[in-house]
């Protein structure tokens, strides 16, 4: 059952209309990521469910109600903000104590709520700190905890893991997603990071110019993107005007370009693949982008440069080595439709339908 609904929902700021016809709903304890570039919109529909901003027109829906003439505190929401927003001046305990205090909370109860997310969040012993006495993750945890102490059913966090290093980012990304299972919590984030989002999150709206471009979970999205800006923004998609230059896909399939990802061409040393060899064409590599686990390898063809993706214990390809390029799919666009055209050389065990 939806938990958070949007109905066309439209926002201004003087005449830019940075919210258009928005519409999604959201189940109750699902995590959903507001992925989208810079200025398309996340914060501002965060803000609106948050009730720190009124749209125009439209409602927005908590539990069947409408909540547009509620105040954002009493529409059962915590709020986690990129920069932490701890109070520099306070303990740990203070911190997460705040909200309850303000809310003439008894001390033993505030005592007892505190405890019990100091251990949530895996922090116990750190509550007489200051925030500046921890790491970036301890503190980002310790806003959460905050954001968590008045028991919400719903948590919005705008851009989360924005200010912590890599390696910590990726350990918070898990540990949210955890900590959000648990404890049931319909969770909403705002981030520019598909990787984050894709790893994350149950479901992924996709923001564009004010707009809502699609609305699926993490595999639908990445399949099945529904309109030329998903099949852009998703993966590392690298547009292709002239795709009919390239051997093997259907030329009466007209379309006005095509989106190529890493992962739909395989690149190999002259002889090296006796799979593809008669269906590949020839490309030059242009840039060996070492990647960790594998190398990204760049080569030119029919005038583009496309990525594809090859393991670390391949056989060394060079710079300005002549390799074999085979790209078993693509996705064309036509009439802002995304269609998925599979390389007429394969056989049907191998195509994507
Ligand atoms: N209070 C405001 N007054 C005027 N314009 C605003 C205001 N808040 C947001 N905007 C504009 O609305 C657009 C959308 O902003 P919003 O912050 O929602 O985007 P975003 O997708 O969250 O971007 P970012 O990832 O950079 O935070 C931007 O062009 C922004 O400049």
């Amino acid at each position: 059952m939806a938990y958070v609904e949007l109905h066309d929902i439209n926002k201004h700021f003087k005449k830019f209309h940075a919210s258009k016809n928005i519409n999604f709903s959201i189940e109750k304890g699902k995590l959903v990521a507001l992925l989208g570039p810079s200025g398309s919109g996340k914060t501002t529909i965060l803000r609106m469910i948050a009730g720190l901003e009124n749209p125009d027109s439209g409602e927005v829906i908590i539990d069947g109600k409408v909540v547009n003439n509620i105040p954002g505190s009493e529409r059962g929401i915590g709020f986690v903000f990129q920069n932490y927003a701890l109070f520099r001046y306070m303990t740990v305990f203070d911190n997460i104590a705040f909200g309850l205090r303000v809310k003439k909370t008894p001390e033993s109860k505030v005592k007892e709520r505190v405890n019990e997310l100091l251990e949530l969040i895996n922090c116990q012993g750190l509550e007489k700190r200051y925030p500046s006495q921890l790491s970036g993750g301890q503190q980002q945890r310790v806003a959460f905890a905050r954001a968590l102490a008045h028991n919400p059913q719903i948590l919005l966090l705008d851009e989360p893991f924005a200010a912590i290093d890599a390696k910590v980012r990726l350990e918070l990304r898990t540990w949210l997603r955890q900590m959000i299972t648990r404890l049931n919590i319909t969770s909403i984030f705002v981030t520019h990071d598909q990787d984050e989002a894709i790893e994350v999150a149950d479901e992924i709206v996709v923001t564009n110019k004010g707009r809502v471009e699609q609305v699926g979970s993490p595999q639908e999205l990445y399949k099945n993107p529904a309109t030329p800006f998903v099949a852009e923004f998703i993966g590392n998609s690298v547009a292709v005007e002239n795709y009919q230059d390239f051997r093997y896909f259907d030329r009466k399939q007209e379309g006005e370009k095509a989106y190529i990802r890493p992962e739909f061409v395989s690149v190999f040393k002259k002889g090296e693949s006796i799979q593809y060899a008669n269906s590949a064409e020839e490309g030059t590599v242009c840039d060996k982008i070492f990647r960790g686990s594998s190398i990204e390898i760049k080569v030119k063809i029919h005038g583009n440069i496309i990525s594809a993706i090859r393991s670390i214990n391949d056989a060394e390809i060079n710079l300005g080595e002549k390799v074999d390029v085979f790209i078993h799919r693509l996705y064309i666009v036509k009439d802002n439709e995304v269609i998925l055209a599979n390389n007429s050389s394969l056989v049907e065990e191998e195509m994507v339908i």
